[in-house]
């Protein structure tokens, strides 16, 4: 036995990995193949602004409205050309494991899916030490009820988000709407290279100061949770997209797969998709091409739905 709960045959992987093994497997920029893990990250953020820039600089956009009181709840819209109420919108989390990233340099899929007549919105939320997981959870939350009460004659709000963004971004699939007073006319998710399941993440150096209790873990992990007390799907017909990068870690590859499972146990419409020769951070670089799979994956599972 390994002292961490769960024996070699029914435990989880990383259980039965040396501090450093975990600490490499979730390390993001250490499994990119074409660069350096530095070159990797400083590459990520200079496409993003650039992305960011073009897309403030081109089109119709709304730039830090207030989805909340909080100095850091603020959004993004960039709107298609066409002026219309009946929109698709399409609501992107940055990642960045919870404590780096900005809205400011997560635009990365505006230009092409604005060009193709969907809304795209870029959420702030409080990265850590300011905010906490919780914290992060309830400002997602709200920032979707901002643009569902903004736009009710939404024709659909995706939700997409990207590593940490992925987690946030699932953990709308447990958010409690009749407290918030409004049901936001949700149709769909997309994950990239998410993390479901917090607990091996409390034992990397990374993330030790954001997850102190098992408790905190627990009670943010989507995994953890639709696992032991499945909820029904709210809307049958809402997709959910699963998908990681063929050059992430196992152990990314293995959060996306059992997530997927455990959505398809729980009677969830979910698809799993390994993205071909790409890492964690090329699936979000070609998001800014409109003829990448992921973007055309997007706009088919939207413009089917709508
Ligand atoms: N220090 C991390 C950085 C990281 O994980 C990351 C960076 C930018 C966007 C997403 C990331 N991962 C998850 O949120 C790494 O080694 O890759």
């Amino acid at each position: 036995m390994d002292g961490l709960g769960g024996g070699p045959k029914c435990g989880a992987p990383w259980k039965r990995m040396s501090k450093e093994e975990l600490e490499n497997q979730y390390s993001p920029s250490r499994w990119v193949v074409r660069l350096g893990a530095e070159e990797a990250l400083r590459t990520y953020s200079q496409i993003g602004n650039e992305a960011t820039k073009r897309a403030q600089a081109t089109g119709r956009n709304l730039l830090d409205v207030p989805y909340g009181d909080g100095e850091g709840e603020k959004l993004d819209i960039y709107f298609p050309e066409a002026v219309s109420e009946a929109l698709p919108f399409l609501v992107f989390f940055h990642g960045g494991y919870w404590q780096s990233g900005s809205k400011d340099s997560s635009a990365f899929m505006v230009s092409p899916l604005t060009a193709q007549g969907v809304a795209v919105v870029i959420v702030a939320y409080d990265i850590a030490p300011k905010g906490t997981l919780d914290q992060m959870v309830d400002q997602v939350t709200q920032s979707i009820v901002f643009v569902q009460k903004q736009y009710p004659g939404n024709q659909g709000i995706y939700l997409c988000g990207h590593s940490a963004g992925a987690h946030l971004a699932a953990m709308m699939l447990l958010a409690n709407w009749t407290k918030r007073g409004v049901r936001p006319n949700l149709k769909g998710f997309f994950l990239v290279s998410g993390i479901y399941d917090l607990e091996p993440v409390m034992h990397t150096s990374e993330n030790a100061p954001l997850l102190t209790t098992l408790e905190d873990a627990q009670r943010n992990s989507p995994q953890w949770r639709l696992k032991t007390s499945p909820t029904q799907p709210v809307d049958p017909a809402c997709h959910i997209l699963v998908t990681v990068g063929q050059h992430d870690s196992p152990e990314f590859h293995r959060q996306s797969r059992e997530f997927y499972q455990t959505l398809r146990r729980g009677g969830w419409k979910a698809s799993f998709e390994e993205l071909h020769d790409v890492d964690h951070f090329e699936t979000l670089w070609n998001l800014t091409q409109k003829d990448y799979v992921l973007t055309q994956i997007i706009l088919k599972t939207i413009f089917q739905e709508s």
